[in-house]
């Protein structure tokens, strides 16, 4: 995690030559800061099964008759650590989208934190552009560890399931002024 942080950061301040912030026009300079966010969305999807949906017609899925009116959950969490769609999915692995095409704007079935088709999320654009300025400050304003000097490479990543996904035990992190 400490080289994820260290390549972070030295892409920001290659890219940032010293300002403390990006804008928006800059993030699609930033591939790294992008892999880390997708990265993010397909290991912990905030929305695991997305919402709820209903079949309208009575249709066939590979050789599953789904009836209709039945619902329809959409396991992304399942999909996002298969191992016959991603390969060594349980690693936190921005790489693997460093020349990649694929993307969460529904296209790409294999990655879909914000679902596909007409009732996908609305706020995605606005979600796409926010996530990477925040994480940029945090990241450019602090230094950060865990408390009590745990080992971030025992972190404990067990996550509650409901609607949205919540880490079973709360991140407790303690920051300190960046050295940057
Ligand atoms: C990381 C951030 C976000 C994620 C992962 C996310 C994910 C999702 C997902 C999976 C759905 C369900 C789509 C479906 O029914 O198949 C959804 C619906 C929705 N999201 Fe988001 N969302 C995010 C941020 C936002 C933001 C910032 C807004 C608004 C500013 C927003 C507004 C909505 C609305 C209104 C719906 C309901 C759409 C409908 O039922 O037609 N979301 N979101």
């Amino acid at each position: 995690m400490d080289k994820l942080r260290e390549e972070l950061k030295a892409e920001l301040s290659q890219s940032l030559e010293g300002k403390p912030l990006i804008d928006e026009s800059e993030v699609s300079r930033l591939p790294y800061l992008s892999a880390i966010v997708k990265e993010t969305l397909r290991l912990h999807p905030p929305a695991p099964l997305l919402l709820p949906h209903r079949a309208q017609e009575t249709c066939e899925v590979m050789n599953y008759v789904v009836p209709k009116g039945a619902q329809v959950l959409v396991n992304v969490w399942a999909i996002s650590r298969d191992p016959t769609v991603w390969e060594d999915p349980m690693s936190f692995k921005p790489e693997r989208f460093i020349g990649s095409q694929v993307d969460f704007r529904g296209q790409d079935f294999k990655l879909l934190p914000f679902s596909a088709g007409r009732r996908m999320c609305p706020g995605v654009s606005l979600a796409t552009r926010q996530i990477p300025l925040v994480l940029t400050a945090l990241v450019r304003s602090f230094d950060w560890c865990l408390s009590d000097g745990e080992d971030e490479t025992e972190l404990d990543m067990s996550e509650k399931f409901g609607t949205t996904l919540e880490k079973e035990r709360p991140l407790l992190l303690v920051p300190s002024q960046s050295s940057l």
